[in-house]
């Protein structure tokens, strides 16, 4: 599925495409058991987007964000991380691959407990050996408004800090593309919304590349589009979305 936006590009601005799954399948198990999660799942995301994927339970979200990350291999079909084919790399090949140009924000955060938040921020470059880009670095710790914090540890940061200080990680390394999975499900309204209009700024004034899981209408609609998936098929796309409108969206498809 092409996204409204994109069926006028040109030929140019395929250039700009920062992921394309083509006909991509995942099934679990075998024989009568066989699972098929995704069913020939086709999308172009462009370069700068912020996309939400939307479903009922079990309709293929995580499966999608898994193949889209490199982080689980389709059963068939291709995945293209800019103009690199991630679907059939080697597990070492894209373990480095994910470090350098995929971020990630979970619904849990993850961040090392040990390691105060500007460490944090920090571990993809020492992970992977690398050097920050210390102005870069300094620009979004003052964008998530962590600044005053950077000292501390994730148990002496609230939900919403330690999220932030997750986004802070993620856009450390300008990323091809940022997955959040659920990153709003375990804040309160307030610490959520503040996570989704920095998630909002970081794709509108830095141009970061945005795919998120969620199950919230709300969430959705900071999104430039929204993908609906039900039983492992996009079934709608959605640009410009309002609560309202994914509301009654997912609500025809039994969610
Ligand atoms: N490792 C696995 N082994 C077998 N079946 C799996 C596995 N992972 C997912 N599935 C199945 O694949 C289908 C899609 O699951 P997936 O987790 O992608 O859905 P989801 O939309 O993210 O669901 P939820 O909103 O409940 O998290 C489901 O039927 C699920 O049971």
């Amino acid at each position: 599925m092409t996204l409204p936006e994109q069926q006028t590009r040109s030929a140019q601005d395929s250039a700009h495409s920062a992921l394309r799954l083509e006909e991509v399948t995942r099934r679990y198990g075998r024989g009568g058991g066989t699972v098929h999660a995704l069913r020939g799942v086709s999308v172009t995301l462009r370069t700068g987007s912020f996309t939400s994927v939307m479903g009922p339970s079990g309709s293929g979200k995580s499966t999608f964000l898994r193949c889209a990350a490199g982080l689980d291999q389709p059963t068939s079909g291709e995945v293209h991380l800019g103009d690199t084919r991630i679907s059939g790399m080697r597990e070492k090949r894209l373990t480095l691959l994910r470090r350098e140009r995929v971020g990630f924000v979970f619904q849990t955060f993850n961040l090392v407990p040990s390691l105060t938040a500007k460490e944090n921020i920090l571990l993809p470059f020492r992970l992977a050996g690398r050097r920050p880009d210390r102005g870069w670095v300094r620009d979004v710790v003052e964008r998530t408004g962590l600044t005053d914090r950077l000292g501390h540890r994730p148990a002496e940061l609230s939900g919403g800090q330690q999220q932030r200080v997750a986004v802070a990680r993620a856009l450390a390394t300008r990323p091809d593309v940022i997955f959040a999975d659920e990153p709003t499900g375990a804040l309160d309204l307030t610490s959520g919304q503040e996570v989704l209009a920095l998630l909002r700024e970081v794709v509108s004034v830095a141009g970061q590349t945005l795919v998120m899981v969620t199950h919230d209408p709300n969430a959705a609609s900071y999104a430039d589009h929204v993908l609906f998936l039900a039983d492992g098929a996009i079934v709608d796309t959605m640009s410009g979305p309002t609560t309202a409108r994914v509301t009654e969206r997912m609500s025809r498809l039994g969610s």
